[in-house]
């Protein structure tokens, strides 16, 4: 669903059709060096998903105990229903989680397991159809599930930005991209008419877009999709948010500049003390770039610990099986054939208490009724009756 265009707002970045038209390619011009890029991978050589991760000791929870003791972004029993012809799809149940001070979280699941109807519902941005049915997000005082569309505005691009997929559909196709990022530095970052387009071409700096005046001036049919990916970074960023949510920054890109968006997303999130929200199917780059997991499947939360503590101890059957089914460094969810079973009907009216109970070997008779969620061990959570 992430490729379903978000409703058009004001204050988030533009969403337009995509710019479609010629691809002139300015990105890498001929003699150019390509900015940034890294080399992939040879095949054969990717390493342990474990090996992936930053050297060093697990971090203490308290660490993150403290991040979420005063949490940027406290997400707690969000449910969202879809009304369709066949009946109400319960998208998300008992959705909870947190985005401490400067933290980098993942949110991670298989395709439609509920990441993008989260994002969108604390955007406040669901389809038509959507509708929050409990829970609440406290973002600095303000509940974001029941603020008003004025309070959400203002919030929008000021304090919260989002990052989608598929930058070319989300950038204006008929303004360049200068302008757009000083139109935001304009509207939400307080800038004069006059200083915004320095700053914009500051901005495109930051995200190291060579000949950065220049490139000001083009269109984003005039770049590649991770130029165009550097271009919505820099507009994200632009006035400094309190939070990033980015849903699939690197879906449709290259991998070789895959890495690149990612260095340079979470990178100037922490520069900036910028928390940030990391949608994503790969599970490698969320071991490689983010502080926290938060897993889902079927729109529950079924797991939520540090990096390192979920990679290397896994507590919920699902994260075992997502962690044995990614095997290297570059897998990803999209690798996923050998978990058996698939996602439940979410228009069900019966559902059971657990919805991975269909594909679950470990299932109890009380998982159709009842589900425990704990704090298994110091900021490691799980739902599940029989974890392991
Ligand atoms: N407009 C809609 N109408 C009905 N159901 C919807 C709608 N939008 C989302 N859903 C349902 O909500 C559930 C969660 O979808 P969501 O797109 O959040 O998953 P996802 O994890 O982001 O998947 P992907 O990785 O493919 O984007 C799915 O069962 C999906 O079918």
């Amino acid at each position: 669903m992430s490729e379903r265009p978000p409703r058009a707002d004001p204050a988030v970045p533009p969403q337009l059709t995509p710019a479609g038209g010629p691809a002139a390619d300015l990105a890498v011009e001929p003699g150019e060096a390509p900015p940034l890029d890294t080399a992939p991978t040879p095949p054969g050589t990717a390493p342990n998903l474990l090996d992936s991760l930053p050297p060093g000791p697990i971090p203490p929870a308290a660490a993150f105990s403290a991040a979420q003791a005063e949490p940027c972004l406290a997400v707690r029993d969000l449910a969202v229903s879809f009304r369709t012809r066949g009946g109400t799809v319960k998208a998300l149940e008992q959705v909870g989680f947190t985005v401490g001070r400067g933290e980098i979280v993942a949110l991670v699941g298989e395709s439609g397991s509920g990441k993008s109807v989260t994002a969108y519902a604390l955007m406040g941005i669901l389809d038509a159809a959507g509708e929050v049915t409990a829970g609440t997000a406290q973002f600095g005082g303000t509940d974001l599930l029941h603020a008003p569309e004025r309070t959400l505005r203002g919030i929008r691009g000021r304090d919260i930005s989002m990052i989608f997929q598929n930058p070319r559909t989300a950038l204006n196709p008929i303004r360049p991209v200068g302008k757009q990022i000083a139109d935001v530095l304009i509207r939400h970052g307080g800038a004069g008419r006059r200083e915004a387009p320095a700053a914009a071409i500051e901005m495109l700096r930051r995200v190291r877009i060579t000949d950065p005046e220049r490139r000001a001036r083009a269109y984003p049919y005039e770049m590649s999709g991770g130029m165009c990916q550097r271009v919505m970074i820099a507009i994200a960023l632009a006035c400094r948010p309190k939070l990033l949510i980015a849903d699939e920054p690197t879906t449709g890109i290259d991998v070789t500049t895959q890495a690149v968006i990612m260095d340079l997303l979470t990178g100037l999130a922490r520069e900036s003390g910028v928390s940030a929200l990391v949608i994503t199917h790969d599970l490698a780059l969320a071991s490689e770039y983010c502080d926290r997991v938060v897993v889902m499947h079927a729109g529950h939360v079924v797991e939520d610990a540090p990096v390192r503590d979920l990679f290397a101890h896994p507590r919920h059957p699902y994260t075992a099986r997502l962690l044995a089914a990614t095997p290297t460094g570059h897998a990803s969810l999209a690798d996923l054939a050998s978990i058996p079973g698939s996602l439940p009907d979410l228009r069900r009216p019966d559902l059971p208490a657990c919805r991975y109970i269909g594909r679950c070997d470990r299932a109890l008779d009380s998982c159709q009724v009842s589900l425990q969620r704990r704090e298994i061990a110091p900021s490691h959570l799980v739902a599940c009756n029989n974890p392991l």
